[in-house]
Formats: structure tokens, sequence, C-alpha cells
């Protein structure tokens, strides 16, 4: 955003020439010229200026596949490790690779480029009829935040610095996710174990088609004079710890999953080997519509047999990120391992609290909690020994943020964070939360340490408290409701809320949604394995549910108004306390839930819906509205057996709304 919209610096009036005075000896134009940088040639000065990085951790040869090896060798297998990565399946061979910036002209760069003579991955001797196996490629490897603003602000259109020091970017034409444009590959063993069909987020492609995709991404990162690669970790949980790859095109990518997946320290990088999954970002080329299966010019493509995921024609980063969300809804339930689309946070005595909603309805900004250790903000597993956030980072909404009533974070914004599609002011560069100019879906990235009282290692005991949230858009939601277990089963399978607008592609306006498992998006087995495993854990661990409406009271979506943060921050305080446990509750009609009469801190008639409604018949018929779109809905579920109990499933069946 160029200040004229020429790209050129606005005209300004010369500034006058400052003239000093040339008394000799008076010490008045004193300078420190007579003892000179020991530079003799500016190159030579900007050598200075860069250090070396320490050479990396001491190696005692224990310390896994490359601990015992030489520097040198053990860099050359990394680039063996990524040059094998970016290969053309058709050619069969990888391409050239070198470490650093090919733009780069300092002593160090030079470094780097006697690489390429010694070290470089040679192209095996079969023969191409392109250029490819000619030219090198340069790894840009796991840069520093500081590195990849530089790269952003350098060849980046729309990456600016705000004025608290975040990276302001922009994603593109894609603001949201596409999950009509997200593809699986069906092979012979997950036509059996995954969830297709009506309902179901996994749209089939077969693997040929994938390949086809595969080699149009690859080919395309190819062509590019450099890739970023970032090395990376999942799960806090060390024994089902996932190693990942991403090769993206863009530092903001590079960044963005810098801060969102989990940062290895220098000594796992260098023992880092093969990853366990490879993301091939190459978001700025379309696929060809001309491919069997694509519907438009985005695709997300899984391969869960070959471990590698495809991104072409979408430069939202969040595809990412929910990418390989949807990988760990694999992989995790194998190990008897429960993947969850919720946020965690822990009291001072070690109480746990899961947060589960779909986007938008506060995930973030309610585990983000001044008055507890945050575990983490939208993805985790719940093992046999706890819980562990998948991520290294967090990914908050940010449109209308306000320092008041968020202000941890607001805090989180500064060097380091990514906020995408926000708008500022072009000369304070002070960020302007209202505006929706570019997006409502505005985002801010930050790694989870930039959140104060963040709990490192992030992982937790079992919970105590399972927070169903909602944000029910008709406005008939109690506030705030005891659940028993069916009940807690049900509205999980159901999935309810209504969606927030931007998270997904072309919803403009809030309306109602069911997503099973409060996350549909990114599950991959039937929502009823999830479901069972849910029970079986709150049962064993004695967790209390409790569904919380974060949307409308006092009228729909339109005419009522939404719940203040204030109020559910009170009610939420009250389930962590214990307090909520046991005030006096009411049941009521339709939905059978269980209300509270009275919480600290919440004026007592909203708890009741009813009572905020002007026109009580109105509210009725609202009411009944959404018990029949939640009957609707529920009924592709009443064939399904949820885990070994009959009793449990019969239990969930009677626990919706009856009238
Ligand atoms: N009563 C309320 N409770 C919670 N959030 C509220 C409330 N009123 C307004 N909000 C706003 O709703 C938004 C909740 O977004 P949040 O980032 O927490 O969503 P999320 O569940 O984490 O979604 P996603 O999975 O997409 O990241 C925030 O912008 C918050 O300020
Ligand atoms: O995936 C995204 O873009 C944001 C998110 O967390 C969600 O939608 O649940
Ligand atoms: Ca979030
Ligand atoms: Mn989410």
């Amino acid at each position: 955003m160029a200040a004229n919209g020429t790209g050129l610096p606005m005209a300004r009036k010369p500034l006058a020439k400052i003239v000093t005075e040339d008394k000799q000896g008076n010490g008045m134009c004193h300078d420190d010229s007579a003892k000179g940088v020991k530079a003799q040639t500016i190159d030579e000065l900007h050598s200075l200026q860069k250090k070396r990085s320490a050479p990396t951790t001491p190696l005692d040869g224990n310390q896994g596949a490359f601990a015992s090896l030489p520097d040198d060798e053990r860099r050359r297998q990394q680039l063996q490790s990524i040059s094998a990565s970016l290969a053309s399946l058709t050619r069969g061979t990888g391409p050239k690779v070198v470490r650093g910036d090919p733009a780069a002209k300092s002593s160090q760069a030079v470094e780097h480029v006697a690489h390429r003579h010694h070290h470089h991955v040679e192209a095996p001797a079969i023969r191409v009829s392109d250029d490819s196996s000619l030219k090198f490629t340069h790894v840009l490897y796991n840069l520093s935040p500081a590195e990849l603003y530089e790269q952003a602000i350098k060849y980046e259109k729309g990456s600016f610095i705000t004025s608290s020091g975040a990276l302001a970017t922009l994603s593109g034409a894609k603001t949201g996710r596409s999950p009509r444009d997200k593809r699986v590959v069906m092979d012979d063993t997950t036509q059996n174990e995954l969830w297709w069909g009506r309902g179901s987020p996994n749209i089939e492609m077969d693997e040929h088609t994938f390949l086809v995709n595969r080699e149009r991404a690859v080919d395309y990162l190819n062509s590019l004079d450099k890739v970023f690669v970032n090395d990376q970790f999942l799960n806090w949980d060390p024994q089902n710890r996932i190693k990942v790859r991403i090769v993206s095109a863009r530092a903001y990518h590079s960044l963005f999953m810098h801060n969102m997946c989990i940062r290895p320290t220098d000594e796992e990088l260098e023992n880092f080997g093969t990853p366990d999954f490879t993301i091939y970002n190459a978001g700025q080329f379309p696929c060809n519509r001309y491919t069997h299966y694509m519907t438009s010019s985005t695709s997300i493509d899984l391969n869960l047999a070959r471990k590698e995921m495809v991104i072409l024609g979408t430069q939202y980063a969040g595809e990412m990120k929910k990418g390989l969300f949807s990988v760990m809804h694999y992989l995790m339930p194998k190990r008897q391992i429960l993947s969850l689309h919720s946020g965690c946070n822990m009291g001072r005595d070690g109480d746990v609290a899961l947060f589960f909603g779909l986007s938008g309805t506060g995930k973030t900004t309610l585990s983000t909690d001044h008055n507890r250790y945050l575990i983490g903000d939208d993805e985790h597993c719940w093992s046999d020994y706890g819980v562990s956030n998948i991520e290294g980072g967090c990914y908050a909404k940010c449109i209308d943020l306000s320092r008041e009533k968020e202000p941890d974070i607001w805090n989180a914004i500064k060097f380091g964070t990514v906020l995408e599609n926000v708008v500022f002011d072009e000369h304070t560069r002070e960020v302007e939360y209202g505006d929706k100019s570019v997006t409502e879906n505005t985002r801010a990235a930050y790694p989870i340490e930039y959140i104060p009282n963040a709990k490192l290692p992030c992982i937790g005991p079992h919970p105590k408290n399972v927070i169903l949230l909602a944000c029910d858009a008709f406005g008939v939601l109690p506030p705030v409701s005891k659940l028993n277990l069916a009940q807690t089963m049900y509205h999980f399978i159901s999935g309810y809320t209504a969606l927030v607008a931007g998270t997904e592609d072309g919803i403009k306006e809030p309306t109602a949604t069911f997503s099973a498992c409060f996350g549909a998006a990114f599950i991959m087995l039937h929502p009823t394995k999830y479901a069972a495993m849910l029970a079986e854990k709150m049962q064993k661990h004695g967790a209390t549910g409790w569904l919380v409406n974060t949307g409308w009271s006092g009228g729909s979506y339109g005419s009522g108004n939404r719940i203040k943060l204030a109020y559910t921050r009170k009610i939420i305080d009250a389930i962590h306390s214990g307090s909520l446990l046991n005030a006096t509750y009411e049941k009521t009609d339709v939905f059978g839930l269980e209300i509270p009469t009275e919480i600290e801190g919440v004026p007592s008639e909203i708890l009741r819906p009813e009572n905020t409604w002007g026109d009580k018949k109105a509210y009725r018929s609202t009411l009944l509205k959404l018990g029949g779109l939640f009957k609707n809905n529920f009924e592709t579920f009443t064939n399904y057996k949820i885990g070994k109990d009959t009793k449990l499933t019969q239990e969930i069946l009677a626990a919706g709304p009856n009238f």
C-alpha cells in the first residue's frame, strides 16, 4: 500500500541544509573517524555485521540418526532429504538443492554457495528434456522470524511491519478455508477406514489424480529460485510426536507454520531425519480444472498412504494447519488417542478444562484466560496419560479485537506474529481491528510462548470439565447448562453453532450449522468413533459436561445481542471453580437442559433465555424451530451404535430435544 498509489513516496519539501562550523581543534564537529573500521571494503564491512550462528549443540555420539556425523556430512544428508522430498516422480530425481538465499552476496552467502560445488545433490544421469536438471533450487531452511520478515518485506507484496512489530500479510483471493475443494485419496485401506459419503468432509480422489496434482505442485516449486522448508513437530506428547516438513514458496507460509507447529531445538533439528508427513504448498499456482475431480482452481489433496498433502490455488495458511489436524484425526485414534477440536487450559490446582466449539465460538478467546495456564487454543489429544497440545502456537480471530477485553491476545501481537488480512493506518501502521475491508476473518498466528501464562510443555492431566461452546444465532439456548453424559454426547455429535462469517469461504452471515464433533471438516473417521472415545474417557475420569451459548440473547441474530464476553467469562469462572456444580438447577422444556438460577457476576434474568425475549410467542416458535433442526440433523446418526454399550446409545438418542 504505497502512500500515494504510485509505489513512490510522496514528494516532500527538501529539508534545510545543516551547516556545521569548522573551527579546527574546537571539537565542534567531533566524530570518531580517526578510529576507523577494520573493513577495507563495503562488502567486508557488511560481513562484520553478521556473525556466523554458533555451531549447534555438542555431540556425544548417541543422539540419533545423524548424531555422529561431521557437520558437513550432516548438512549434505539434510539437503539430500530435501531434494528427495522435492523429487519429481516422472523424472525420478530430485532437484539440485543448495542452502541459502540466492540474492545474498555477503561473505556468509559465499560460504553457502561453496556448498554448491562440493555438496550439491547430484542429479542422476537420466535424460530429461527440460532445464530443470541444470538449475539449482535454493532452500531457505527453518529460517528465523527475523529472516522471514526480511524475505516477506523484500519479495511479497502486501507485507508490512505494524506499529506493534507484527508482520501484516495478505493471503490473496482466499481469506478462509475451502472445504469443498478438499480431496482425500481413496485406496483399499482408506475406503474401509474413513468416513465417506453424506456429511463427510472426505471427498474422494484417486491415487493417480493425486500424483498429477503433486507433480504440478513440485514442478511449480522447483521452477522457483528458492523454496522455504520448515522441519517441525506436532504434538507435545513425546511418545506420539509427529515430524512434519512444509515446503512452501512464501515467507508468510513459512513464518505461519514456524509459529503454529512445535519448533525444534537445534539438537532436535540435527537429528530430524526423514519427516513423517510432508506438505507441498504451491498455493500461488492453480490446479488444472481439466484434471479429474477438480471443480475449481483450488485443490487441497491428502494422501495418507504417501503421507503427503498438496495445496494448489489457495494461499490461505489455515489450510496447512487444518490439513495437518486432519492427519492427526487419522493417526491418533489408531493409537487409542482421541484428537479434539478444542481449546484447553488448566487452573493453579491442576484442574483441566476442554473448550469444544466450531470456528468463532470462543475456543481461543476463552481458553486464553489470565487466571489460568494455557495448554492450547485449538487442537489437542487426550491419551491414557492426559491431554497434550498438537500445536506450538495459537490462531486467534482478531476482528474487533480490543486490548481491554482480550489483553493477552492483544499483547501477543508483536514481533514474530503473523497478522493476516488486517487493515492498518498507512503511516502509523496502527492496526484498525474493526475494519473488515479485506475480510471478516482477520487472524493472528503467534507462538504459544507469547501468552504469558502458557503451560510449557503444553501437556496436562485428565480434564475435569468439558465445555461445549455454541454460538446460537437463534438466541434460544441458555448461556450455560449442565449436561449429563448422554446429553454431552448428543451435543458433541450434533456440533451445533451459528457459523460466524468468513472462516469458511463464502459464508457472509451467521447461519445455523451442525458439524459433527465440533469439527466435521477435519475428522477422518465416522463421528461415532470419536464420540465413543470421548464418552469412555469422560466416564473413566469423571469429567462434567457443560453447554455454553456464546451467541445471542434477547432475540435472534438481528434483533437480540451477542452475550457479553464479560458474562461468559464469569460463567466459565464458575465452572472452573466448581461453584456451578453446587448451584440450584431448573430443567427447561424442549431441550431438557439443566440451567442454574444464579451465577456470581451474571444478571440472573439472562440465565433463562425466555426472560430476555420481549415476544414470548416468537421465543417459543424459535425454540421449536431450532429443536426441529437438531432432530433432523440427528437422524443420520440414529442407526449407529456408540461404543460397546447399547444402553448409552439409547440414552444419547433420548438426550435431544423432546416435543
Ligand atoms: N460471549 C462471547 N464469548 C466468546 N467469544 C465472544 C463473545 N462475544 C464475542 N466474542 C468474540 O467471538 C470471537 C471468538 O473467536 P475465537 O477466536 O475464540 O474462535 P475459535 O473458537 O477459537 O475459532 P477457530 O477454531 O476458528 O479458531 C472473538 O472474536 C471474540 O471476541
Ligand atoms: O481453520 C481455520 O482457518 C481457522 C480455524 O481454526 C477453524 O476454522 O477452526
Ligand atoms: Ca481459534
Ligand atoms: Mn479451529
